[in-house]
C-alpha cells in the first residue's frame, strides 16, 4: 500500500510504499517431469474463482480468458526467472496460489504474488536468493509482464517488508514507525496498465500535469520529513493532498472519492487512494474506530480493515 508517490514513481520521482498484513502465498514442489502446473485456488474477481494448469489447453475456467492469461504472464516469468537463478531452465514445477489480497485493487497483488513465486521456486530448486536480489528478479519480472511499464517500489516493498523508499533504482528500508492504518475497499478492480497509459499520455499533453507528477515528488520529500519526526497530522494533511494531486491525474473514482471522504469525516486524520487508482482501496491514517465504522456505512465501501504494517516482507514458512 502507497503511503505516497504511485504514478509520480514511474517518472524517477521518489515513492513510500508500505507493507501491510495481508499475504500471498505461494507453494512450489519439483516434479518428475519437465511440465508446469499452476493453480490458483483463490483468484477471483466478482465472485468467480478460477484454477487452471499451464499444461491444459483451455483451462476449465468461468472467467474472462484476458484474466487467466494476465495471471499467467505474471507466474510463468516468475517461474522462469527462478529457473534461470538456480540454473535449471528444465525443471518441472507445481506451483499454488493462494492470496488473501484482492487483485488490481491497489495492494500490490501482482507484486505479492510474483515475490513470493520467486522465492519458493528458487528454495524449491535449491538457491537462497537474498531478499534484495528476489526483489531485483520481481521487478525484472513485473516490468516484462506490463510491457515495461513498472517501477521497483511494489516489489521492493513486498520482498522487504515495512515501509521503504524508492526512488529509481535507488532502494532502501525506511525506519518503520507504527502508523494505525485504515484500508478501505470498493470491491472492484483496474487495470494498472491502462491506467498509467492514462498518466503518462497526460503528463505529455499537459506542461500542468508534468508539473503535478513533479509536485507528487516534492511532497513525497516532505512526507519523509514528517515520517521521520513522526508527526502523524503532517502525515494525514500530506496525504490528503496526495490523493488532490491523483485525482488531478485522472486516476480517482468516485467510489475512492467516496471513501477518503468518509473516512475524514469518521475522524481519519488524512486519507488517500493507493496504487493505480480507478477503482480499489483507499488508505486511512486513523486513530480508534470512527475511521472505519465511517467506511463501513458508506455505500461505495465493500470492506474495511484495519492495516497493520507488517515489518517482515518475504519469508519462507
Ligand atoms: N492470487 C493470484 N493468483 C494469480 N494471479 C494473481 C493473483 N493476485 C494477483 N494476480 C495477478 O496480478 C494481477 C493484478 O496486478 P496489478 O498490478 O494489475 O494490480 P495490483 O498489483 O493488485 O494493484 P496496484 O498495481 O494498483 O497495486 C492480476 O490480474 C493477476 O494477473
Ligand atoms: C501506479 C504505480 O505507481 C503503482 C501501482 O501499484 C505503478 C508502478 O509503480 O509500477
Amino acid at each position: 500500500m502507497y503511503l505516497f508517490g504511485e504514478h509520480a514513481v514511474v517518472y524517477g520521482e521518489p515513492a513510500v510504499p508500505c507493507a501491510i498484513e495481508r499475504r500471498a502465498t505461494v507453494t512450489v514442489g519439483e516434479r518428475a517431469d519437465d511440465r508446469q502446473r499452476v493453480s490458483a485456488a483463490d483468484l477471483t474477481l466478482d465472485g468467480f474463482t478460477v484454477e487452471y494448469g499451464a499444461d491444459d489447453a483451455t483451462p476449465d475456467v468461468d472467467v474472462p480468458t484476458p484474466l487467466v492469461e494476465a495471471a499467467m504472464g505474471y507466474v510463468d516469468a516468475a517461474m522462469a526467472t527462478a529457473r534461470d537463478a538456480a540454473d535449471r531452465p528444465d525443471a518441472g514445477l507445481d506451483v499454488t496460489i493462494e492470496s488473501e489480497i484482492p487483485l488490481g485493487a491497489g495492494l500490490g497483488s501482482s507484486a505479492a504474488v510474483v515475490v513470493a513465486a520467486i522465492d519458493a521456486a528458487t528454495r524449491e530448486l535449491g538457491v537462497d536468493l537474498a531478499s534484495e536480489d528476489v526483489a531485483e528478479r520481481a521487478y525484472a519480472v513485473e516490468k516484462e509482464v506490463q510491457s515495461g511499464e513498472a517501477s521497483r517500489a511494489d516489489t521492493f516493498c513486498s520482498a522487504m517488508g515495512g515501509a521503504v523508499r524508492v526512488e529509481g533504482s535507488d532502494c532502501r528500508t525506511l525506519a518503520t514507525p507504527d502508523l494505525p492504518f485504515v484500508v478501505g475497499y470498493d470491491g472492484t478492480s483496474h487495470d494498472t496498465g491502462e491506467l498509467v497509459a492514462g498518466v503518462r499520455a497526460l503528463r505529455e499533453e499537459y506542461d500542468f500535469a508534468y508539473d503535478t507528477v513533479e509536485s507528487i515528488g516534492d511532497l513525497v520529500r516532505r512526507g519523509e520529513d514528517a515520517l521521520r519526526e513522526g508527526d502523524t497530522a503532517e502525515l494525514g494533511r500530506l496525504m490528503d493532498v496526495n490523493h488532490g494531486l491523483l485525482a488531478a491525474l485522472g486516476v480517482s473514482a468516485r467510489s475512492l472519492d467516496e471513501m477518503v471522504w468518509a473516512a475524514r469525516e469518521g475522524g481519519a486524520t488524512g486519507a488517500k487512494l493507493t496504487g493505480a487508482g480507478g477503482g480499489g482501496c483507499i488508505v486511512a491514517l486513523a486513530d480508534g474506530d470512527g475511521a472505519k465504522t465511517a467506511l463501513s456505512l458508506t455505500p461505495a465501501c465493500d470492506e474495511s480493515f484495519r492495516a497493520k504494517l507488517a515489518t517482515e516482507g518475504v519469508r519462507a514458512e
